[in-house]
């Protein structure tokens, strides 16, 4: 279990103050994986930093399975940072050693027998479907072998917690879903505390339970992925639940408001629009729309234009008497569907052709 608690670092640049983290708090239990999603200078780097103990946080804590990191003694650091695997971009693999050679090194670093070495490596190796390439260079390897030695090589020492920095931010769409259920099915096998450091939407709906949204060294928003979904307003939901831009209808018969509805669970399996057209005897058209199983659920996101003498009011009463969110949709939610434009663009590749 990781409890981050308050956690701020505070950089000095001569006379000025880079507040990178600004109180800081998650808490992520066994066997789960929990998202950190941001953008660039959210703050993602120096939080990894502050968990990794390559940087002192200047207040607040991190506590790993009861024990308190922020108050280790720097003699202490290496031991507890053994208990974090770190799992990088890039393999960061050594180009002089096999595959085998690089998981070992951290091993050999704390001087374990040759024979342990032996058999935890090839243990390892096995364990993330590398069997047989024991004895590959890392040029011989694809990204994707490569990124499994480096996850090998992050287990080697037994960890609690695996920290995953961008983990699949360098490899094409199919790889990343392949190491993606390799860290899934990891975490489950070894009860992994696991976090992943990510600017990728597609990363959080396919592995994490939990996400948070990181701005400004900020928590923003942050839940169960189930949760934050059902939020039609929020940032994650829209992020989560991508609509194309789309314009409304300007004919004659069509003219009239446009919606945004949020199905989730239940309500995401009931005829709601047609009950809707009865219900009000109008027409109406969807728009756009995207649905996903998020954390086991169902959710339907749907941009929905009614016909133009419908009374749009009333037709929100009755969605949200029903337990369906529903909402006016403004001019912003037409064209821009969201601040992750680019993770907008990553679920294009997902459900598109390249798959
Ligand atoms: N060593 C440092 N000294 C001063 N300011 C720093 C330092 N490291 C980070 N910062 C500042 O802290 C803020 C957060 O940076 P950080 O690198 O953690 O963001 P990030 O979310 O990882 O961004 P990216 O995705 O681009 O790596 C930024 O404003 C950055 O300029």
């Amino acid at each position: 279990m990781i409890t981050v608690t308050d956690l701020r670092k505070v950089y000095r640049q001569g006379k000025k103050e880079v507040v990178a983290l600004d109180g800081v708090s998650l808490s992520v239990p066994k066997g789960s994986i929990h998202g950190i999603i941001g953008h660039s200078g959210a703050g993602k780097s120096t939080l990894v930093r502050c968990l990794t103990l390559l940087d002192r946080p200047t207040s607040g804590s991190v506590n790993i399975d009861g024990t308190e990191l922020s108050s280790v003694r720097d003699s202490e650091i290496r031991a507890a940072r053994r208990r974090i695997g770190m799992v990088f971009q890039h393999a960061n693999l050594m180009d002089s050693r096999t595959a085998a050679g690089n998981v070992a090194h951290p091993l050999e670093l704390v001087k374990t027998p040759k024979d342990t070495v032996r058999t935890k490596v090839a243990e390892l190796l096995k364990l993330v479907g590398l069997e047989g390439f024991e004895n590959a260079y890392p040029s011989q390897l694809s990204g994707g072998q490569r990124q499994r030695v480096g996850i090998a090589r992050a287990l080697a020492s037994d960890p609690d917690v695996l920290l995953c920095d961008e983990p699949t931010s360098a490899l094409d769409p199919a790889t990343t879903d392949e190491i993606l259920d390799l860290i899934q099915d990891l975490t489950r096998r070894l009860q992994l505390t696991v976090l992943i450091i990510t600017h990728e939407m597609h990363v959080v709906k396919r592995v994490c339970g939990s996400v948070s949204l990181l701005a400004k060294g900020r928590v923003v928003e942050a839940g169960e992925l189930a949760d934050v979904a059902a939020e039609l307003d929020s940032k994650l939901a829209r992020a989560l639940l991508p609509l194309p831009a789309s314009e409304p209808i300007k004919g004659a018969l069509q003219a009239g408001p446009v919606l945004e509805i949020l199905f989730s669970g239940e309500s995401a399996k009931e005829p709601v629009l047609t009950s809707v057209a009865r219900h009000f005897d109008i027409d109406l058209n969807v728009l756009a729309g995207s649905v996903e199983t998020l954390g086991g659920q169902q959710f339907g996101h749907l941009r929905v234009q009614l016909a133009d003498h419908a009374d749009y009011d009333a037709v929100l009463g009755y969605l949200r008497d029903r337990g369906i969110s529903a909402k006016l949709a403004d001019a912003a939610d037409r064209s821009d569907e969201s601040d992750f434009a680019s993770d907008t663009a990553d679920f294009a590749v997902e459900t598109g052709d390249s798959k």
